[in-house]
């Protein structure tokens, strides 16, 4: 696992070989102290080259080793037995040097980096921190400002900031492997105490308390109950106030606390599923490893609203060429100046120039031709985006995919009016699309693997994070919402408050409530999809009760809030009143609590107190419960995909891992009996009804999650 070799005459050259990352498992770190010893002790060695087979210095510690009893010898040892010897080390960084790979660097004496080349220490977003030497040694590196921002962020820098900043050395654009072997020649003799890092002070500005205050300040505020940046800070903290011995001691401590934490293995979960979503696979047999995606270099976008201006800059900063088509000249103008705007303002923070020129705008459908694949993203209404499907299967040509971006339509009737649907195939978005990481690639019932692949390889070109879903309506991050946000409004009916209910879901970790994200959102978009389906409006069957919709519990309070004009944050008042109609910032509404009051004696409802506790499990097990029934219907692969949707998709915390992960650490049955008791209370709402899937896991054991599928009953999957 590191293969050893004397270059040079008098070079030992130290190779990481662990494809495809040379991650720090047992053997690799077992593998470099025995080549660090066996140079150390040879009298013909002089000086110690450290690199990484395959252009990649190092991805880290092993993460799937955490999970597993510790074997090996530990990382901290090794590296200092590096930093300790007296040969001079010089670590060639190609690739990669992240975690534990970057500590290694830092253990070496030298550092030299490919221009191409990142380096990091990204345990934060793991839950962890940098625990081998990363807290103390980065700080008496580069000072304690720019070490805490890497340290609490875990943020990658490019070889020419890490030069900038002191991380690196030198920056090659040549083999770093062979200008490291040279500099390990040129640096012999030459005095080796100021580089071992271990033995410096961390240089300290005179306002370091009011640095560090500040830093742990900013991190309690970004981090929605995360505890591993605010571990970070204290490690950083130990680094300016303690000798090196005793900063590597608190920061032991601070990791053996984390690393057993729930947070931790929620957030090495997300690491892992966010990559397995990407390896997708359908019933047929067809997978990402054997379906080829055709090749699209020429896109076009339908539509030039919010959703399509969005994904418009998506697929031109991702270099495609686009043809923008919006009927309404009026609104293609707007449409192209707002696209040209978020180009322009894109490219100024990267410092580049903004790829314009790859788009052309037109009214005029007849000019996709020879366009490689289409995304539809009209009004979300059936009849116009059929026209639309319809028009597009006599233009475009015969072996064009067809893409809609619709948020829960149903994609088989869309394909249904073409002659290829085949080729048809939902690619939902979310706003803005050029930001959100989430893609829903929705699978019709007649959607060919090929055309499966290329959505999905486009999504990955995007740079999103996408994920493979049936054809139901609202496909999985929507329809999971539904039974949330009912909740959340027969919560309201009980006695909470809007700043009640959204308290205890942004305790939770949430950037915003519901109520917060309803107003943003714009209340009429539900009031419409609503209406639409004749649960509200003209169309509602007259014997229906206010209170009782198409046979279950419905909370006509949304409606309300509606026809008062209250549209949310663009008019100003929505659930919360804002200084001015597009203000952002929410302050509870009398007028509100008013609405609410009266709303209670009208219908004769006793308000009574209601909790944190109960506002979670109300609003997410019903949400979850819903994620049972998805697997159950097959409309997903596993519990993986649903979890990355509500993390990248609708703000649920990372650290909690998702909602199917953060069941199963609730625990099953406890997620079980919950639901069984309000189903109880509230007899009227289906959705608190425990799904048949829960039921058999809790039956079975509570099995892990990655062990759910083998209790699917068959045929299951719709994919
Ligand atoms: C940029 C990447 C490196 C590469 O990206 P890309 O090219 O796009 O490829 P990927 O698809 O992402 O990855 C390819 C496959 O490699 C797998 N992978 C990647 N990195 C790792 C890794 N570090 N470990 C394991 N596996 C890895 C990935 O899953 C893919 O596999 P597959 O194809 O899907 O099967 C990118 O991958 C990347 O960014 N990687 C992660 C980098 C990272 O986060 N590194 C930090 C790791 S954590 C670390 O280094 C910690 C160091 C401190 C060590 C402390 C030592 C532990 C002390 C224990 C304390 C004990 C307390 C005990 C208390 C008690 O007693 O209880």
């Amino acid at each position: 696992m590191a293969r050893y070799a004397q270059v040079q005459g008098s070079v030992a050259l130290i190779t990481l070989t662990n494809p495809p990352v040379n991650a720090l498992s047992a053997a690799v770190r077992l593998g470099i102290t025995e080549a660090v010893t066996r140079a150390l002790r040879d009298p013909k060695v002089k000086s110690v080259v450290i690199c990484g087979e395959n252009g990649v210095f190092c991805g880290g510690a092993d993460i799937r080793e955490f999970a597993k009893p510790m074997t090996g010898p530990p990382l901290v040892p090794m590296i200092s037995a590096i930093e300790e010897g007296d040969k001079p080390v010089v670590a060639a960084i190609e690739g990669v040097a992240f975690g534990g790979g970057l500590e290694l660097a830092l253990g070496c004496h030298y550092r030299i980096a490919h221009s191409k080349a990142r380096v990091g220490l990204p345990e934060v977003t793991l839950g962890l921190l940098p625990a081998a030497g990363g807290t103390q040694r980065l700080p008496r590196l580069i000072g304690l400002a720019p070490a805490l921002e890497l340290i609490t962020t875990g943020r990658h820098v490019t070889a020419q900031e890490a030069l900038k900043l002191g991380i690196v050395d030198k920056v090659t654009d040549q083999s770093a492997q062979d200008l490291a072997i040279q500099f390990a020649q040129e640096v012999i003799g030459q005095p080796l105490l100021p580089r071992k890092l271990s033995t410096q002070l961390t240089p300290c500005p005179p306002d370091v308390d009011t640095i560090l205050d500040e830093a742990m300040a900013r991190v309690k505020q970004r981090a929605r109950g995360a505890m591993a940046p605010v571990a970070c800070v204290q490690a950083v903290r130990a680094a300016v106030n303690l000798p090196y011995q005793a900063g590597m001691q608190k920061e032991q401590e601070l990791m053996a606390f984390l690393f057993r934490s729930s947070q931790a293995r929620a957030l090495q979960y997300c690491f892992f599923a966010q990559r397995a979503v990407g390896k997708w696979s359908l019933s047929s047999g067809a997978h990402s490893g054997n379906s080829k995606p055709r090749p699209v270099t020429k896109a076009a976008v339908i539509g030039l609203g919010t959703m399509g201006r969005g994904i418009t800059v998506a697929l031109v900063k991702a270099g495609l060429s686009v043809v923008a088509v919006e009927t309404n000249k009026k609104q293609l103008e707007m449409g192209k100046q707002m696209v040209s705007a978020m180009l322009k303002h894109d490219a100024q923070k990267m410092n580049a120039v903004p790829r314009l020129d790859l788009l052309h705008y037109t009214t005029d459908l007849s000019e996709l031709k020879n366009t490689d694949l289409i995304i539809e993203a009209v009004f979300e209404d059936m009849a116009l985006k059929k026209e639309v499907f319809k028009k597009l299967s006599s233009v475009c040509k015969p072996d064009a995919v067809l893409c809609t971006n619709t948020s829960g339509l149903d994609v088989d009737e869309l394909a249904s009016v073409t002659k290829r649907p085949e080729l048809v195939v939902g690619m939902h978005f979310f706003a803005p699309a050029h930001v959100m990481k989430l893609l829903e690639v929705v699978r019709g019932s007649r959607s060919s693997p090929e055309v499966m692949a290329t959505a999905m390889h486009l999504g990955k070109r995007l740079g999103k994070v996408s994920v493979v879903v049936g054809n139901c309506s609202g496909f999985v991050g929507n329809r999971m919402l539904r039974p949330y946000l009912d909740q959340a409004n027969f919560l309201l009916e009980e006695g909470a408050t809007p700043e009640l209910v959204d308290g205890a879901l942004e305790e939770f970790g949430f950037p915003m409530g519901v109520f917060k994200v309803s107003d943003l959102s714009g209340l009429d978009v539900g009031w419409r999809i609503r209406k639409e389906a004749g649960l509200t409006g003209p169309n509602v069957d007259p014997k229906d009760p206010l209170r009782r919709r198409q046979g279950r519990r419905y909370s006509p309070l949304p409606d309300l809030v509606c026809e008062q004009g209250r549209l949310g944050q663009k008019s100003g008042r929505g659930w919360y009143l804002y200084d001015k109609p597009g203000g952002r910032v929410a302050t509870p509404d009398p007028d509100i609590h008013k609405l609410l009051e009266d709303y209670r004696v009208r219908h004769g409802i006793r308000p009574r107190q209601i909790g944190s506790q109960e506002v979670l499990e109300r609003c997410l097990f019903a949400l979850i419960n819903e994620g049972f029934r998805v697997l159950e219907d097959g409309m997903a692969m596993g519990p993986e995909g649903i979890d990355m949707i509500y993390v990248f998709g609708y703000g649920w915390p990372r650290h909690r891992g998702g909602p199917m992960f953060y069941a199963a650490m609730v625990g099953l049955p406890r997620v079980l009996e919950r639901l069984e008791y309000y189903q109880q209370v509230h007899p009227d709402v289906p959705h608190l009804q425990p799904s048949s899937l829960l039921r058999r896991l809790v039956v079975n054991g509570s099995p892990p999650l990655d062990k759910w599928r083998d209790f699917l009953q068959r045929p299951h999957s719709q994919l």
